[in-house]
């Protein structure tokens, strides 16, 4: 297979699609699109503003009306990026407990995807990217070159994100995090997509540098200079 010019990736919450996303773009040499950061971003915004979550019309104006920048880091403390909501920095506010609590319910309003979609897709167009989140190869970026799907078991992935929020200082209980990613499971799943010509790689006990050696064996492509 030659380089493929853009990759996307789709799993559930914490199937090591951001991990593997950054390697296959430090690889490359590519951008690294999380566009769960968008429903995120717009999430958080709402609940500032007190908009009604089961609002889609709502929603999607002010996915319309908030100028969002996810940009490269800016400051050293973890962060993979930074997320601007009208020049607000709203980076970590993202990853609390009220937007994880309500992210899927924003995410679930086909009028929250139509609205978010073209910003999705014009960073698509632009190629050289590497694309993660849950519709990307089946709507977002239908002709990226190499799409990639993982998967793992809810009590893998449960034990992960209850590791990675303890770190960041979150007191959470894996029980908590279990249930919390099977909520959101359920939700997520009328827009998670398994792209007819997807690789489905299961990370259960993987460790992220072998999914991407797989992943590039997959390719026999060498890293580019
Ligand atoms: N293959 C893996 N094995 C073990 N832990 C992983 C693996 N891939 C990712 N992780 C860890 O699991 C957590 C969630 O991974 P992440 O890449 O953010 O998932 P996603 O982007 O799908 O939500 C992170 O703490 C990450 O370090
Ligand atoms: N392309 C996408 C990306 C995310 N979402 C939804 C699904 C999730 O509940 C939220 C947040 O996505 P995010 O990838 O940040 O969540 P995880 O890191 O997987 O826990 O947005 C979506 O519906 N479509």
């Amino acid at each position: 297979m030659t380089t493929p010019h853009t990759i996307a990736i789709d799993g559930p919450a914490a199937s090591g699609k951001s991990t593997l996303g950054k390697l296959l773009a430090d690889h490359f040499g590519y951008i690294y699109f999380d566009t769960g950061v968008l429903y995120r971003a717009l999430t958080y915004v709402a609940l500032e503003q007190a908009v009604d979550l089961a609002n889609a019309a709502a929603l999607a104006k002010l996915a319309q009306t908030t100028n969002f920048d996810v940009l490269a880091p800016s400051i050293a403390d973890g962060r993979q990026y930074t997320v601007l909501a009208n020049g607000n920095d709203i980076t970590w506010p993202l990853r609390a407990a009220n937007v994880e609590r309500n992210v899927s319910q924003v995410a679930a309003h086909p009028a929250v995807r139509e609205a978010l979609r073209d910003t999705q897709r014009q960073i698509g167009k632009a190629g050289h990217v590497v694309m993660a989140g849950r519709d990307i190869g089946a709507v977002i970026m239908p002709d990226a070159q190499l799409k990639i799907y993982l998967d793992a078991s809810v009590e893998e992935r449960a034990q992960r994100r209850a590791q990675e929020l303890n770190a960041r200082g979150r007191a959470i209980s894996y029980n908590e995090v279990l249930a919390d990613l099977t909520r959101r499971d359920a939700i997520d799943a009328a827009n998670t997509f398994l792209a007819a010509d997807a690789i489905t790689i299961s990370t259960d006990g993987r460790s992220p540098e072998d999914v991407f050696q797989a992943i590039v064996n997959l390719m026999g492509v060498e890293a580019q200079a």
